[in-house]
């Protein structure tokens, strides 16, 4: 049964009252975690599975009523969200002010970092990451902020290599900012509208790898993603071509028959340093890369892109480590406390 789920006699959803919350906190030292997802989110995360293990762990979670001010719920433990928006940025800043005690899932300056694909990769660029594992960057961008006429000569003078990947600068989660495109000659980026990034794309062999990250907890899938564009295929091809969410929509590659070069995951102390040094330049717990390997160069890593509280749901047993990474932020609470 979920808590914030009980229908009420309208049949309209039944949030606990402030003093049952506290009263199961204090008196079974329940952790409450208030959630602010949207219902897409709830659907995909929040599933029967993750609920009941979070209930024998002592664990509830209780949905935050927007309507209502944010103080007068709870009392809560942790806050967990992803919504977009000024002003609920403000309530959560208001509120993490406020509230010191309360572990508010993450601090929305740190979100909003990654809602622009500029300052999305510039840690990544920063760390310039390579040791005896590999090598982690970036691909070559530029950025346009208007006037696309001038786009054919800022890719000339910057020397980007066709083709180059067109996304839209602003990534917020709408499904605008995942619009992509392809493009195969400069000269038809100037259908396109700014703000943009145009990255470089970087033949990989079709393959992705999603690296979901929880806390300190670490999780590598293959996905599906572009096949590989060849010398023959650039010059016989121009134009932009648009092309879907390939990484969300495909299924997952990680049973399929693959190239062994392609599909072997990136070595996981390579992958430990990065996310380690991205939990705490980004200073965020829940997030994920997609990470591409450059086709032929065992050890070369490109990031493409980072997503705040992605689609756990898809992360093969999320709900352990989900519910363990919660409990560990409580532990790490009381134990500061208590020093
Ligand atoms: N530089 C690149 N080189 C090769 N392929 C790329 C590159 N950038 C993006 N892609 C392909 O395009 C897909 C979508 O790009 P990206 O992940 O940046 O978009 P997104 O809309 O933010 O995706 P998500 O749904 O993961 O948030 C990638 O999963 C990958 O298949
Ligand atoms: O739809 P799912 O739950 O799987 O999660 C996707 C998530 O959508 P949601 O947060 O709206 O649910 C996306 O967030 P926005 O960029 O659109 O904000 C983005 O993070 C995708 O990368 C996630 O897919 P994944 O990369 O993990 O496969
Ligand atoms: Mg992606
Ligand atoms: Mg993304």
């Amino acid at each position: 049964m979920r808590l914030n789920d009980e229908n009420d006699e309208e049949g309209g959803p039944k949030t606990m009252s402030h003093c049952s919350i506290g009263h199961l906190q204090q008196e079974k030292s329940f952790v409450i975690v208030g959630y602010a997802l949207t219902s897409k989110k709830v659907e995909s995360f929040l599933k029967p599975k993750l609920e009941g293990l979070a209930r024998n762990k002592g664990i509830l979670f209780v949905a935050i009523d927007q309507n209502r001010p944010l103080s007068d719920q709870g009392p809560f433990d942790i806050v967990l969200h992803k919504l977009t928006g000024k002003e609920w940025r403000q309530i959560l800043e208001e509120y993490r002010r406020t509230h010191p005690e309360v572990t508010v899932l993450d601090p929305p300056d740190a979100i909003q970092h990654l809602h622009n694909r500029q300052s999305m990769l510039q840690c990544v660029a920063d760390m310039n990451l390579s040791d005896t594992y590999g090598k982690v960057g970036v691909p070559r961008q530029l950025v346009i902020k208007r006037d696309s006429s001038s786009i054919p000569d800022a890719v000339t003078k910057a020397g980007l290599i066709l083709p180059l990947v067109a996304k839209p600068l602003v990534a917020d989660g709408s499904a605008k900012s995942h619009e992509l495109s392809l493009a195969y000659d400069e000269y038809s980026l100037q259908k396109l509208e700014p703000p943009l990034v145009l990255q470089e794309f970087v033949n990989h062999g079709g393959v992705l790898f999603k690296v979901y990250i929880v806390g300190e907890a670490i999780k590598v899938v293959r996905r599906f993603s572009l096949p590989d564009v060849t010398k023959r295929e650039l010059s016989k091809n121009a134009g932009v071509f648009r092309f879907p969410r390939v990484s969300c929509a495909a299924a997952s590659a990680d049973d399929a028959d693959l190239d062994p070069s392609v599909a072997e995951l990136p070595p996981r102390p390579l992958l430990e340093r990065l996310a380690k040094e991205l939990r705490r330049r980004l200073g965020l717990r829940l997030f994920n890369l997609d990470i591409i390997r450059e086709h032929g160069r065992r050890d070369h890593f490109y990031v493409i892109d980072i997503n705040y509280f992605p689609g756990y749901g898809k992360m093969p047993g999320y709900e352990h480590i989900f519910t363990d990474f919660l409990l560990s932020l409580v532990q790490s609470r009381y134990k500061k406390r208590s020093v």
